[in-house]
């Protein structure tokens, strides 16, 4: 370990990034005058397209920042600060890579269908920056995320608005019954380490090997599960009759950008069981245009614009015709017209269903009124738990933030565990036939039958990270003196295992007094629901993906936001990773900023994880000032929440620089008046003394702002020198920090 204890803040994208531009100076500020460092990494969706291109770039060259901190998180010197970045789709790439150009750097297209060597390179290139590609790489820990108790007190005191809910509501979950991921699946753990690989026998007599080299650790779970094109066709197919016959909304919720490989192409076979006669009619135009349905139906009118007018227009026509005969489609942004297949990363499940959940189960629709709606989620793997919720609604209306008890999660993330980590396992079947995973003497692990198109992938979850996330929620039941239920359902061939082995090593702990329960996802949620409606807790011990849905849906019940929560990452060879809420990169944010610059992002999440961040290095480091620092920063927390210091959502009010500056005022006078470190003591009583006599100038420059456009040079990469300029907008505040 070094000597002197260093905090790596991350430079994201969006609303979190202009966000930094204003926090960070007052973060290295502060601890800078304890003696730690606070340095930057750029892992934003632009610093990743550059940084795979050194060759092409020159001068102009970035260094790859994500792979550094991938390494320094394997380490225990690792306390990393994580914010949300823009995890893309390919409609954002290209986005990104476009302004790039625009800026000079001689970045290549994105090749749609690489037509030999080189443009498969650049494709592979791009992809690594494509999707998901940043949290799986840092996450080596499992995840601890919860609303601390300040933050749970003050929505307890201030609840936020829950849409009402009627019994009458028609909304509901729809889900396959057959031929989806959760009935195929097989799963086996294996008995040593070995080398496996996947292959694909055509009934044809052909052989793929789709991957090789695979390797797997002793006591590691390998899973296998086949999605059926022709089955999820079908069930759409249905559920748009079903939906235009209840008169519902049709929506789908899936999670392209984490689940980049397998969700693109579900969404793609929607867009196109909803579109079809229109794209059956006009097939050959559509080719030409290079249409993808994976890309949504938003990729459809960027590329007729290429098309001769007439036949846009015929296509145009025929598609305004089919709106009239289908069930009106759950709309992203009504004024635009922009609808749920528009964009495959616009609707995310983990945030899009408590959504629903809290504007009393309905979504907007084209006249920009909530209207009920038929969420479909293709997979059973997790749909059903949405569903138990929705019926509790039904039956006992919303829950109520002042009363309800909170559900925290331990997540299963470690080492790309489970679905999350299976995107370079994740096949299209190339034809009939079967898909088989065979080990190294050739003997089949398993195999499933396969149709042309039909999904299949793999995944994989070590030994180690799961006897980690065992002990983390006997952990957290132990200190929080809270039921834990483990959400595993035996009759999932995947959770079986796991099962096994949550088993075993629960035995390596003392259970003394502790409420630990397996039960499957459905039946774990009306447990949890039963008791959060009296005002109970439990704890929800989870696998990736539904550690990803619950820690939205709880906190947006409960806090109203995901923003809120402390959300820390253990990380397994002793570091520590901090992430920032559970929530994104809220782009609406940055639309209101640039229109009247105000920035509504509440940045609570980062000064939570800024506090974890020091006491992480109070417990690690010999450095005197970092407990004091974080009691004095946990003060001011408390303070921003109880007098109201959070940013609004309108313009007028506090926005989100206005919101830091009270973090400085009440960090400052918090270390001033604290007597255990007299050095700190010292330096931060003329800090406080000056904060707190211009409060109300300062408040005014920072406030004075609002209401014009401004321009930041970029939307993927902004102008720093701009970005900087219209976030610290008080120069008092600047050269009071800059005196410290
Ligand atoms: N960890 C990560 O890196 C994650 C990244 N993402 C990325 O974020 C982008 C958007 O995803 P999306 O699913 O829309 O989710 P977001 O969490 O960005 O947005 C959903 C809504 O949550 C609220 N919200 C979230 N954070 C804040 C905050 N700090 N302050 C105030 N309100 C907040 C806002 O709700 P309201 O309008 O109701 O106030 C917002 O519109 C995508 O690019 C996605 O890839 C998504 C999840 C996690
Ligand atoms: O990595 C992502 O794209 C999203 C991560 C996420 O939603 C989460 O971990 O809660
Ligand atoms: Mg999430």
């Amino acid at each position: 370990m070094s000597d002197t204890p260093k905090i790596i803040y991350t430079l994201t994208d969006e609303a979190p990034f202009l966000a930094t531009a204003s926090l960070l100076p007052i973060v290295q500020a502060f601890a800078g005058a304890a003696g730690i460092a606070v340095e930057t990494r750029d892992i934003s969706l632009s610093g990743r397209i550059l940084a795979q291109f050194p060759d092409l770039l020159g001068e102009r060259a970035v260094g790859d920042d994500l792979a550094e901190l991938g390494e320094l998180a394997k380490t225990p010197e690792a306390n990393i600060i994580k914010l949300p970045n823009i995890s893309a789709s390919v409609p954002q790439l290209k986005a990104a890579i476009r302004e790039l150009q625009a800026q000079g750097y001689p970045l290549p297209e994105y090749p749609d269908e690489p037509k030999d060597e080189a443009e498969r390179d650049i494709r592979a290139r791009y992809g690594k920056a494509l999707g998901s590609a940043v949290n799986p790489v840092l996450r080596e820990g499992n995840s601890d995320r919860r609303a601390p108790a300040a933050v749970k007190n003050y929505a307890r005191k201030h609840p936020h608005r829950m849409g009402k809910w009627s019994p009458d509501s028609k909304s509901h979950v729809a889900h396959m019954d057959e031929g989806d991921f959760y009935g195929s699946e097989r799963s086996a753990t294996m008995p040593a380490g070995d080398v496996l690989s996947i292959t694909f026998h055509g009934n044809d007599g052909s052989t793929k090997v789709l991957k090789d080299s695979l390797k797997v650790q002793a006591g590691e779970i390998v899973d296998g599960a086949r999605m059926s094109r022709k089955a999820l066709a079908a069930f759409v197919a249905r559920q748009i009759e079903d939906a235009k016959a209840q008169g519902v909304l049709f929506s789908l919720h899936l999670k392209a950008t984490m689940m980049k490989v397998s969700d693109p192409i579900m969404f793609g076979v929607v867009v196109e069981e909803f579109y079809r006669p229109v794209l059956e009619k006009h097939a050959a135009a559509l080719a030409e245009a290079g249409f993808n349905p994976n890309n949504g139906i938003g990729d459809l009118y960027a590329r007729i614009q290429s098309l001769p007018a007439a036949t846009r227009e015929a296509i145009e026509a025929d598609i305004a015709a089919l709106y009239a005969q289908r069930p009106a489609l759950a709309m992203v942004n009504s004024d635009k017209g922009i609808t749920n297949l528009h964009v495959p990363s616009d609707v995310i499940v983990d945030a899009s269903m408590p959504a629903m959940i809290r504007d009393s189960g309905g979504m907007w629709n084209a006249q920009g009124k909530l209207q009920d709606a038929k969420a479909v989620i293709p997979d059973r793997c997790y749909a059903g738990i949405y569903q138990a919720v929705i019926e509790d609604c039904k039956t006992n209306g919303a829950f109520d933030p002042a009363t309800m008890g909170s559900v925290p999660n331990v997540g299963l993330m470690a080492q790309k565990a489970e679905e999350y980590g299976s995107h370079d396992k994740t096949f299209q079947a190339p034809g009939d036939g079967v898909i088989r995973v065979t080990n190294s003497r050739g003997e089949t692990v398993f195999e499933h039958a396969v149709e042309a198109g039909d999904i299949w992938r793999a995944c994989q979850t070590k030994d180690a990270p799961i006897r980690d996330w065992v002990k983390l929620a006997v952990d957290r039941a132990h200190i929080s003196k809270t039921p834990a239920v483990f959400w595993l359902d035996p009759a999932r061939a995947h959770d079986a295992q796991v099962i096994a082995k949550v088993e075993t090593y629960l035995k390596e702990h003392t259970l003394d007094a502790l409420d630990i329960r397996i039960l499957p996802p459905v039946e774990a949620m009306k447990f949890s629901l039963e008791r959060i409606r009296k005002g109970l807790d439990t704890i929800s011990v989870t696998g990736n993906v539904l550690r990803d849905y619950l820690t939205d849906l709880f906190p947006i019940m409960e806090l109203g936001t995901s923003a809120k929560m402390l959300s820390i990452v253990p990380l397994m060879a002793g570091g520590g990773l901090f992430e920032t809420g559970a929530g994104g990169s809220a782009p609406k944010h940055v639309q209101q900023f640039l229109e009247e610059n105000y920035l509504r992002w509440d940045s609570l999440g980062e000064f939570l994880a800024l506090g974890a961040s020091l006491e992480h290095i109070s417990q690690r480091w010999l450095n005197s000032a970092a407990p004091v620092l974080a009691q004095a920063l946990d003060q001011a927390n408390g303070r921003i929440l109880d007098e109201n210091r959070s940013p609004a959502r309108r313009i007028g009010g506090l926005d989100n620089r206005g919101s830091h500056f009270y973090l400085a005022l009440y960090w400052a006078q918090a270390l001033a008046a604290q007597d255990e470190h007299a050095g700190l003591k010292a330096k931060f009583a003329p800090l406080a003394k000056v904060l707190s006599e211009n409060e109300e100038r300062i408040v005014a420059e920072l406030n004075g702002v609002q209401g014009r456009p401004v321009d930041i040079g970029g939307y993927y990469r902004p102008d720093m020198e701009k970005v900087s300029a219209a976030m610290r907008p008080s120069r008092l505040f600047n050269e009071a920090l800059a005196a410290l």
